[in-house]
């Protein structure tokens, strides 16, 4: 299974959201990392044939997603960034309906179901209406709700989005389990949660891919430019003003700082192991206040 991403566009009126992005997606955990508005929601919504590019196209083993239609939303399973469910259904009857609409019948449906609640651990609160639900138990039924099909392809916009760290750890295994055979495309602000699981990662920014590889291919961009320097806490804001600052760790009346530098900024400067959060700082210092590097 293939699925290639050619070219794509999408501009809003004027404003280019996607500005051509091509890549090739196999079975694998696939990593959308970006800022807010890089356009990770846009990309994923065309990938799914919900927006219709402005140019270029989304291919399934060659075949464009257009021709494919319904055979190629059977292969999907897609939580939308904005999903909220029915609020007046219980989480039961609402997997329920989504199955249906799915082309399930109520005897495969129901203890897909079960299983699925079971998967989210919302097995308690399966007749429980969506309303009273927390934002995190809800984005365990959207996760839910994505999977009722068995998805070939399964594309998440910001999965774990409202999830505690407990879920989000629970999540990852979830999708390792899934991910054999299957291609899952799922976007983040949150670097640890590719950092463990993700095959490839691709960093995004105003609309286009501006590097992608394994995360370890993504760590050795960042080697010899992580490092660590201990300095006084008087001047740290000095340290903060100067340099892409990763982290601070205060101790007494010294601050240990985490520099992100081409060349070592200090002579008492000891070179990190870089991290994707380090490597996500170099490439959008502006986020965090920093010089560009
Ligand atoms: N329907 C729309 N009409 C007009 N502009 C849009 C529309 N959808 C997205 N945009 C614009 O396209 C750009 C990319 O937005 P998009 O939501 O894809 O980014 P994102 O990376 O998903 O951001 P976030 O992480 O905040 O969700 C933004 O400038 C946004 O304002």
């Amino acid at each position: 299974m293939e699925l290639l991403l050619e070219n794509l566009c999408k501009e809003f009126g004027g404003n280019t959201a996607v500005a051509g992005v091509t890549a090739v997606l196999e079975p694998g955990i696939y990593g959308l990392l970006g800022a807010n508005g890089a356009g990770k929601t846009t990309l994923l919504r065309m990938i799914c044939g919900v927006l219709k590019p402005t140019a270029g196209q989304v291919r399934l083993d060659g075949i464009p997603i257009d021709a494919l239609g319904a055979v190629y939303r059977d292969k999907l399973g897609y939580l939308p960034q904005d999903f909220v469910g029915y609020p007046q259904y219980s989480a039961r009857d609402f997997l329920l309906y989504m199955a249906v609409l799915k082309g399930m019948t109520r005897s495969q449906a129901m203890p897909k179901i079960q299983e699925l609640l079971h998967m989210v651990r919302l097995q308690e609160a399966g007749n429980k209406k969506i309303r009273t639900f927390s934002g995190g138990m809800r984005r365990r039924l959207g996760i839910a709700q994505a999977l009722l099909n068995d998805p070939d392809i399964l594309i998440l916009d910001e999965p774990t989005a409202g999830l505690d760290p407990k879920e989000r750890v629970h999540f990852r295994n979830i999708l390792e389990g899934y991910a054999q055979q299957k291609i899952v495309l799922l976007s983040t602000h949150i670097v640890s949660d590719l950092e463990a699981i993700a095959h490839k990662v691709f960093l995004m920014k105003d609309g286009c891919f501006q590097t992608q590889g394994t995360v370890s291919e993504l760590l050795q961009q960042a080697n010899g430019r992580v490092w660590e320097l201990t300095v006084p806490s008087r001047e740290s804001e000095t340290w903060q003003a100067r340099m892409t600052v990763a982290n601070l760790r205060y101790d007494g009346n010294s601050v240990t700082l985490r520099i992100l530098a081409d060349a070592k900024p200090a002579p008492a400067a000891r070179p990190c192991i870089p991290t994707l959060e380090d490597l996500y700082l170099l490439y959008f210092p502006e986020e965090e206040g920093g010089d560009n590097p």
